[in-house]
């Protein structure tokens, strides 16, 4: 593929990097972007490890010479966060270890980390199904792992995945009730075994049983549309639960990662932690960085429609109903592909979780990549609680 020909190659995909290529490389007349600065330079590359960054780097005939005139050079970002070939909600994620991979490359990320979601409660079988499914990759990743239940098989097991599979990350769903949902007396279980490891537990922060109530009241008022899956679990579910996690994180004297912060709610509460010398983590993603909810309740949607049905270009009937139904299905899924979770706020809470991050209050951004076609998502036409949840974003991942 053009991934491995770009010597990225990886794992048993075959992929074979060449060796002209790889061994030395001049990436010519682009603008370098760094930490500190940016500057229009030559970036000089031996055996994979950069060498030399300056202007007018002279090379001899056995380098391979890249021009990047006009072009940003930069490291490589690493997403913290995705789900590729996740099943999840009685189907499986549309981006495979393929094309997820592809689409974050494309965006310039070179490197992520998935979640490795045990497969019945088992750890090391969850393992087995994710190396499975990571071997057509075409660029670097990693694991953390969901533990989902609790008795002495999975304490065993992450022991194993910590000493021998690399794996020193794991995550607790304090939401998903029914499904991945976990409760406080699990959550203390793994908080004192990652302290035990030397691992980093992390939460997905929502209070699952309030979630699940809100569900219900919002299908006892008729409310069965995507914005019910906002309305159902507000910021301040998310707000409790992190504080939640944040105490028994700081009763067990371990540190926390918490992924998806998308709440001023659930960002004060790590910043107070942080404040107080705790070792929490805040991580938020794209879509609640730089999305608000409207999309979800989409005011537009029959001027829109009116619009782009006397553009279409209907000679036939056939032709026009074809056009037609694809149209409505774009319009209806449009606010489908909002629903992820936690979801994506009100305006206000985006710029908040901007300032957190330049300040420090939360210190890494993920995408959790986790992509449906509008096919999955219409598994919820009728009922929100039904949407696959999850939304695309690795591409954009350096844009933002
Ligand atoms: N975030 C989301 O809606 N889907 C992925 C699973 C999770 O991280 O909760
Ligand atoms: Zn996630």
């Amino acid at each position: 593929s053009e991934f491995c020909d770009a010597g990225t190659g990886f794992g048993d995909s075959g992929c074979v990097v060449s060796s002209k290529s790889a061994s030395k490389l001049l990436i010519k007349g682009g603008t370098v972007v760094n930490a500190h600065h940016q500057e229009i330079a030559d970036v000089y590359v031996e055996d994979g490890i950069i060498v030399a960054v300056k202007p007018n780097i002279k090379v001899g005939d056995d380098v391979t010479v890249l021009d990047a005139t006009g072009k940003f050079v930069m490291p490589g970002g690493i997403d913290p966060h995705t789900h590729l070939a996740m099943e999840f909600m009685g189907t499986e994620t549309i981006d495979d270890f393929f094309s997820g991979q592809a689409a974050a490359l494309a965006g310039g990320t070179t490197m992520h980390i998935d979640f490795v979601i045990p497969v019945k409660g088992s750890l090391s079988k969850g393992f087995e199904a994710y190396k499975e499914k990571a071997k057509k990759s075409c660029m670097d990743y990693g694991f953390h792992m969901a533990i989902t239940k609790w008795d002495e098989n999975v304490s065993r097991e992450m022991e194993i995945m910590v000493k021998e599979k690399g794996i020193n990350s794991f995550k607790f769903f304090m939401a998903y009730k029914g499904a991945l949902m976990i409760n406080d007396e699990l959550l203390l279980e793994g908080l004192k075994k990652c302290k035990s490891l030397g691992a980093l537990a992390m939460v997905h922060a929502e209070n699952g049983d309030a979630v699940f109530e809100g569900q219900k009241r919002m299908i006892e008022l008729g409310i069965t549309g995507p914005e019910g899956h906002a309305l159902s679990r507000p910021p301040v579910l998310e707000g409790e639960a992190t504080a939640r996690a944040i105490r028994l994180a700081s009763f067990v004297n371990t540190p926390l990662y918490v992924v998806h912060v998308m709440s001023i709610d659930a960002m004060e509460e790590i910043a107070k932690a942080r404040k107080s010398g705790q070792r929490v983590i805040g991580e938020p993603v794209v879509s609640g960085l730089v999305l608000d909810d409207s999309g979800l309740w989409d005011p537009d949607f029959i001027n829109a429609a009116k619009q782009d049905l006397i553009l279409l270009p209907f000679s036939s009937s056939l032709h026009f109903l074809s056009h037609f139904l694809t149209f409505v299905n774009i319009m209806i899924f449009s606010c489908f592909r909002y629903v992820m979770s936690p979801p994506i706020r009100a305006l206000g809470h985006d710029k908040a979780l901007q300032a957190a991050l330049s300040t420090g209050n939360l210190q890494l951004v993920g995408t959790d990549h986790c992509a449906f076609n509008s096919t999955q998502k219409a598994f919820g036409i009728d009922d929100f609680r039904k949407i696959p949840n999850g939304v695309n974003g690795n591409t954009s991942y350096h844009y933002h």
